[in-house]
């Protein structure tokens, strides 16, 4: 295992996929590293594939943190939940007033709160830390969501700031705000990458399955694609997904892929947060439905001999313009969806204090993370020409492009609609849109209903002043 006898620079706890690749990232970067993990072979085997990096592992955590310099500085990559509360209570009495406790997991933000004040009470620092990126990302530069106090920021700002990605717009690290805020933004975000990858499914489906493309001349179509607007780390990894064979059969190894999707949870917390603050957050929720209803497949497949779709075939416009069309519709949904992340990530801010600039979070998005993607740029650029914007879609950079690119859009929808096939997050993300810009809404319906059967009261319009009255609907 082996130890060292100087202080470690740093320390890592779990050396899981995400914890082995950031000690290995922090270790590149010239710091000294120690790392512990509960089951010993975790860091043996780490140790014996990197013995570049000389990681100090240390199987007893007693040892791990006195091999730690002062103040400690401690990363917890573990699984989230009662696991970071079990492993903090575990080092609390091993710790000196003054060490920092980092979270870098996907944890609840309130979680964070409570761990904060928690430490704060003990005279530790905590961070809470959304890393993005995957193993790759934290191996070679991730975006990191540091939130928590600023003067604890500053004690490992250095070593954050050496392993985060780069962009051509700066260091993919920023102290995102005080409390949760790194960990609300983390989650948010993974809120976006549901919508995103749910779109780029869907614009799968309807070219494979509407169009009859194959998955080879799919990925060379989504090339071409990422060589313009739509460039995206997510788009990219779909074109070597599609093009990856599976050794067994020589098929596309994605068709030999169970349609079923699995979630780990910080989508479904992106919209329960959303239906608690009153943000609307369709594009997100639409995209969870979609996992969902994916995950019932054995009902799915006694429904499709009952329920029967559409059979019809492409007029010669739909066989030539449906690529360009889900070309178009992909990039405008796309900036439907960070619209309403985005605000979601404002109402928090604005609601807890933090503080968070949007402008930053978009550049600090723009490498390193799972949702990088070309469009962060001009989104960058108008959050930071209008800090206090009410929604990116009336951007000036934005709006226009909606305009441009929504009749592209209403097309692909219709030719979906009419072939049956399902693109839940590009409809709903339109009805967002179209909601969005409409002046006048059937809400008045809504209200008069209430009245009617409940007295819930209404406004009139013609009377903005006189408050809330009855009618008597029924009579
Ligand atoms: N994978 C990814 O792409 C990303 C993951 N994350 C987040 O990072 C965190 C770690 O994820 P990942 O590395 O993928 O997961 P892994 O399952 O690979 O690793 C989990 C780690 O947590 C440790 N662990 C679990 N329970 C306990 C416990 N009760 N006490 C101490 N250690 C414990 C495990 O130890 P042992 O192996 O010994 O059981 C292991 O080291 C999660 O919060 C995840 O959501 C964030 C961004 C991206
Ligand atoms: O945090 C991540 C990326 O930033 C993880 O990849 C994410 O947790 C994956 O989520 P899910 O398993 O729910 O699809």
């Amino acid at each position: 295992m082996g130890t060292q006898t100087k202080p470690a620079q740093f320390g890592v706890v779990g050396m899981g996929v995400m914890g082995a690749s950031l000690a290995l990232n922090i270790a590149d970067h010239g710091f000294s590293v120690a790392v512990w993990d509960r089951h010993p072979e975790a860091i043996a085997k780490v140790q014996k594939e990197n013995p570049k990096q000389a990681l100090a592992g240390y199987p007893e955590l007693e040892a791990f943190v006195s091999g730690l310099e002062r103040p400690r500085r401690i990363l917890l990559m573990i699984t989230a939940g009662s696991p970071v509360d079990e492993m903090m209570a575990r080092l609390f009495p091993l710790l000196s007033p003054g060490d920092v406790i980092m979270d870098a997991g996907n944890s609840w933000y309130l979680d964070t709160r409570r761990r904060e004040a928690l430490c704060k009470e003990k005279g530790f620092h905590f961070l809470g830390i959304g890393v993005s990126g995957g193993e790759e990302g934290a191996r070679n530069g991730p975006s990191i969501m540091p939130g928590g106090p600023k003067d604890a920021y500053a004690l490992v700002q250095p070593v954050l700031e050496a392993i985060a990605a780069r962009s051509e717009e700066g260091l993919c690290v920023t102290h995102v705000g005080p409390e949760g805020a790194g960990h609300f933004v983390k989650m948010v975000h993974n809120g976006i990458e549901y919508a995103d990858m749910q779109l780029l499914a869907e614009t799968y489906d309807v070219l494979h399955r509407g169009l009859g493309l194959d998955t080879a001349t799919l990925a060379d179509l989504f090339s071409k694609w990422n060589e313009g607007i739509a460039e995206s780390f997510l788009l990219e990894t779909t074109i070597k997904v599609l093009r990856k064979r599976d050794p067994e059969t020589g098929k596309p190894l994605v068709d030999m892929v169970l349609d079923k999707a699995g979630q780990k949870g910080t989508g479904k917390w992106t919209v329960k947060v959303a239906l608690d603050k009153g943000v609307p957050v369709p594009s997100i929720a639409s995209a969870l439905d979609a996992r969902n209803l994916s995950s019932q497949k054995e009902d799915r497949v006694a429904a499709s001999k009952k329920l029967h779709g559409p059979s019809v075939s492409l007029s010669s416009e739909e066989q030539q313009q449906l690529a360009q069309w889900a070309h178009d519709a992909l990039y405008a949904a796309r900036v439907v969806t960070y619209a309403q992340g985005m605000r979601l990530i404002q109402a928090a801010s604005d609601e807890y204090k933090w503080g968070v600039s949007l402008a930053e979070m978009a550049r600090i998005w723009r490498g390193g993370c799972i949702i990088r993607a070309k469009l962060l740029t001009p989104l960058r650029e108008a959050f930071q020409q209008q800090p206090a914007l009410p929604n990116l879609m009336v951007s000036e950079a934005f709006a226009p492009v909606l305009e441009k690119l929504a009749p592209s859009w209403r097309k692909l929808l219709g030719t979906a609609t009419k072939l049956g096939i399902p693109v839940p997050v590009f409809s709903s993300s339109l009805a967002y849109l179209d909601s969005y810009r409409s002046p006048e809404l059937p809400q008045n319906l809504t209200q008069a209903q209430r009245d009617a059967f409940g007295a819930h009261t209404y406004q009139r319009r013609d009377k903005p002043d006189a408050g809330f009255v009855h009618s008597d609907w029924l009579k």
